[in-house]
């Protein structure tokens, strides 16, 4: 497989209860494809709240030690909104091929964010293949990328 992020680094993985069934299922993915991987929880159905995985997956985009990362909640958007406080993540929530192709094209995203209750488990792991599989266009891209650190 070719992909753009170092793949010799292991991929971060972390959800909420409402993505734990998810993550396991991509976790399979992973291992089929001989990736590793460093699984940040959460590791029941039970209730959990989705900062405490969250924040060790951005840590580690943050720290470089992963090649990138992969979150999962309900909605996505609290993992999102969570990985998205790390200076150097970019959490993009991603429901679509579309969307997890553009947020590499575009963004150059480093974490993609699965909505576990609002898309088939068939499409989280297909995006997840396009996610680790495209490029970032750079171009005019990387300027506006460049800009995105907070300025106030
Ligand atoms: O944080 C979320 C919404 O932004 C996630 O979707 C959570 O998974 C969701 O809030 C969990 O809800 P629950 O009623 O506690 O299962």
């Amino acid at each position: 497989m070719i992909s753009p992020f170092d793949l010799g680094k292991p991929v971060a993985i972390g959800s909420d209860h409402a993505g734990f069934e998810f993550k396991e299922a991509i976790i399979s993915l992973l291992e089929g494809k001989g990736l590793q991987y460093i699984d940040c929880g959460t590791h029941s159905r039970a209730s959990a709240d989705y900062p405490d995985f969250a924040h060790p997956v951005a840590m580690a985009v943050e720290r470089g030690t992963v090649a990138f990362g992969i979150l999962l909640c309900g909605s996505a958007n609290g993992v999102g909104i969570t990985a998205n406080k790390h200076p150097g993540v970019r959490a993009a929530v991603c429901w679509g091929d579309e969307i997890a192709s553009l947020a590499r094209q575009h963004n150059d995203a480093n974490i993609i964010c699965l909505p576990a209750r609002f898309v088939a488990l068939t499409d989280a792991e297909e995006m997840v293949e396009i996610f680790m599989t495209t490029p970032f266009e750079g171009g005019r891209h990387l300027a506006r990328v460049n800009k995105i650190g907070c300025q106030s």
